[in-house]
């Protein structure tokens, strides 16, 4: 990802304010110190192999034992989870899986360390040549070893297996070349059967990555074993972050192998590590102007609640006002909930349309709906026309609707840049033809991002292959990659792990996965409260940027470039916050995928087993999507404090 140019851009954007002017000082000084710091990247950034082998390569170099460091934070690990279930170490029965790489010598080289604290350690080989001076090693330890050849082979070890208290799955890591073949993915298969049908299956930890998982996407094409826990070798792998390999990862310890993380970008980082970037500072002489105004065009006659979800959630997130446009119907009922909304046309410092409105197919030829479909359109249009210099083009655009019934006054759609939200039913009123959207935010979830990869595809080129749902869960990052190319905008791909690539089509994606929600939040209305959460946001932002860069720097075509940077920065704090408010609302613990402080070989971690132990985690309660909005304030607090 270009996390330095993002990073850069946002320094350029929230330039040139004293920090006496602002009361939350912390943000923008405290940026560089916490994107710098080494345990944060190393717990909430991932690299690519390519980048790995270059950060493995220096050190390897100059003598770095790296395997046997990587070995010694695994026996480490293995000896905490065991302790965590209350095993001995004599009495444990641990089977080592073993695969012909280097990732096979790091569980070898496991192996014998935990056979020398008294477990009992058997190989299970599946390569012929796994590493010499490992299997050495462990042999020499007292480790027992099968090598498998064939189907029988495995059928005779399959029941010592699974009576096993430890997997120890050292098959295959960064190196893997597509799903799991031969002899290992037949071992894999049907120990994963076993895992999903035995009453009893040993806990599994992964040397590095869960064997088989794309490395570098994040896919789980073939068989792989559900992880406890995993062991990353150095730094964390774009797997242990992307879904779904994530949710097969269990929790991840990063071994700390002492790369230089400054040698390369990260590929993916996690929101957490990017999301205070944009929380824009209150200041003492605000006005509820300068504070933001979200104008939001959502709900229908048909989905009134959307309105009073999104709505309600933004003016919960600190903007100073909200507008909302829609019809009569919708106006009045709001009006009795949230009677701080404004209603009717204006200015906006962001946009949020679509949450609640029917698309294409639902519509319902309702006068309302089919009007608030047409402003929709009509905004879009008009931001495409921001791109266009040819006035022309700007008054041919704006040319379809009454300008009394525009939710925005066309002057206000001049710079400063203005970013939008585009969620459920306004998402199938994009043209990939002439819509430059690199200043917004689509929000589909997996059925709505494969519907409009297939629409804007069949409207665009010669792709042929329909993307299924199904295409889209298992491969997310390569689905909001491609939607992202489509359109230009940042895709904010909603799911259990929610993932957000965006900026500058012409550059390195940014790649953010924000994954704190709890599943307490695939609720109905959930969706509306994150486009009027990311929508609050995006008008805090922008207003700030706005009055605090000078017209020069505006009217440059730098800025613009910069803003695009920040839109995933944007989406990343709106996916973040709103799955922290869910989180506190629903009292819920993080379920799986935790990733702890990172181990140190030469300082074996001593409190792991303790939070190993805490497995036994809080699942919470049930919420409804208007519990997330009561949260919001408390969720954005802890945010400001810990920035
Ligand atoms: N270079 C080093 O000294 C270090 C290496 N480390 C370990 O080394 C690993 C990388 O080692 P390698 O590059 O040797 O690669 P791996 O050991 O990850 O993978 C190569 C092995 O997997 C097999 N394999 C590949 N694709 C397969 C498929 N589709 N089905 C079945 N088998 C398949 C290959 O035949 C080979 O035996 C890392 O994941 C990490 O565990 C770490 O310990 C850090 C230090
Ligand atoms: N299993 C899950 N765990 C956590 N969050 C989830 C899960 N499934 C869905 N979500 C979140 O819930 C929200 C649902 O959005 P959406 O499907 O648009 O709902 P609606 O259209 O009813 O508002 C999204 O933010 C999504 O990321």
């Amino acid at each position: 990802m270009s996390f330095s140019a993002a990073r850069a851009a946002y320094q350029r954007l929230y330039a040139g304010v004293p920090s006496s002017q602002y009361r939350n000082t912390g943000n923008i000084a405290n940026t560089d110190q916490s994107a710098s710091n080494t345990d944060m990247l190393l717990t909430h950034a991932a690299w690519n192999v390519k980048h790995v082998r270059a950060m493995e390569q220096p050190l390897l170099e100059a003598g770095r034992p790296l395997m046997a460091q990587a070995a010694h934070c695994i026996a480490q690990s293995a000896v905490a989870l065991l302790q965590s279930r209350g095993i001995r170490l004599e009495q444990a029965r641990i089977i080592a899986a073993i695969g012909g790489g280097n990732n096979g010598g790091d569980g070898l080289f496991a192996a014998s360390e935990l056979r020398t604290l008294g477990a009992t350690v058997t190989l299970v080989c599946t390569s012929d040549a796994p590493h010499a001076q490992g299997l050495a090693a462990a042999q020499q330890a007292g480790c027992d070893c099968i090598t498998l050849h064939t189907d029988q082979d495995i059928a005779q070890v399959l029941t010592t297996i699974c009576d096993a208290d430890v997997i120890i799955d050292a098959l295959a890591g960064i190196g893997i070349k597509g799903s799991l073949r031969g002899v290992t993915g037949n071992l894999v298969q049907q120990l994963r059967e076993a895992q999903y049908t035995a009453q009893h299956f040993p806990a599994v930890l992964a040397v590095d990555t869960p064997s088989g998982v794309g490395v570098d996407d994040g896919s789980c094409d073939g068989p792989i074993l559900d992880a406890t826990l995993t062991v990353a070798c150095g730094v964390l792998k774009p797997c242990h972050l992307l879904p779904p390999a994530a949710y097969v990862c269990g929790d991840i310890i990063v071994a700390d192998l002492d790369f230089d993380l400054t040698l390369s970008d990260p590929s993916v980082v996690h929101a957490d590590l990017v999301a205070h970037w944009c929380m824009s500072p209150t200041r003492f002489d605000d006005s509820k102007y300068s504070r933001g105004v979200a104008g939001l065009v959502t709900g229908s006659v048909a989905y009134l609640g959307a309105a009073l979800l999104s709505v309600r959630a933004a003016s919960r997130a600190g903007v100073g006002m909200v507008r909302y446009c829609g019809p009569e119907h919708v106006r009045a009922m709001l009006l009795a909930q949230v009677p701080e909304a404004v209603l009717g046309s204006g200015t906006a410092s962001a946009w949020v349309v679509g949450s609640g409105v029917p698309d294409s197919r639902h519509s319902q030829n309702s006068v309302g709906d089919e009007q608030q479909r047409q402003a929709i359109a009509t905004l879009l249009q008009e931001y495409c026309a921001l791109g266009q210099t040819d006035h022309e083009a700007q008054q041919s655009h704006t040319e379809q609707m009454p300008a009394e019934q525009l939710p925005v006054e066309p002057s206000y759609m001049a710079q400063p840049i203005r970013p939008m939200v585009i969620d459920a039913g306004a998402l199938d009123l994009i043209d990939p033809h002439t819509q430059q959207l690199s200043h917004t935010i689509v929000t589909p979830h997996a059925a709505e991002c494969a519907r409009l990869l297939n629409t804007l595809q069949s409207q665009s080129s010669a792709q042929l292959t329909q993307v299924s749902v199904h295409d889209v869960l298992n491969h997310p990052v390569a689905s909001a990659l491609q939607l992202w190319q489509t359109t230009g905008a940042t895709v904010l791909l909603k799911g259990a792990h929610t993932v957000i690539v965006g900026g500058p089509r012409e550059q390195e994606p940014t790649i953010i996965v924000a994954d704190n929600a709890c599943s307490w939040m695939a609720t109905a209305g959930s969706g509306d409260v994150l486009a009027g959460l990311t929508g609050a946001i995006c008008a805090s932002a922008s207003e700030w940027i706005a009055r605090h860069s000078t017209p020069e720097y505006r009217a440059d075509a730098q800025y613009a470039v910069d803003f695009a940077h920040l839109m995933p920065i944007l989406a990343a704090a709106g996916a973040h916050w709103h799955g922290f408010a869910g989180r506190l609302a629903s009292g819920a613990d993080r379920s799986h995928g935790v990733v702890y402080p990172p181990c140190n070989p030469q300082q074996p971690q001593p409190a792991l087993h303790a939070w190993l132990r805490s497995t036994m985690r809080n699942t919470g309660k049930p919420i409804i999507a208007s519990d997330i909005i009561e949260r919001i304030p408390a969720a954005m607090q802890a945010a400001y404090q810990t920035a």
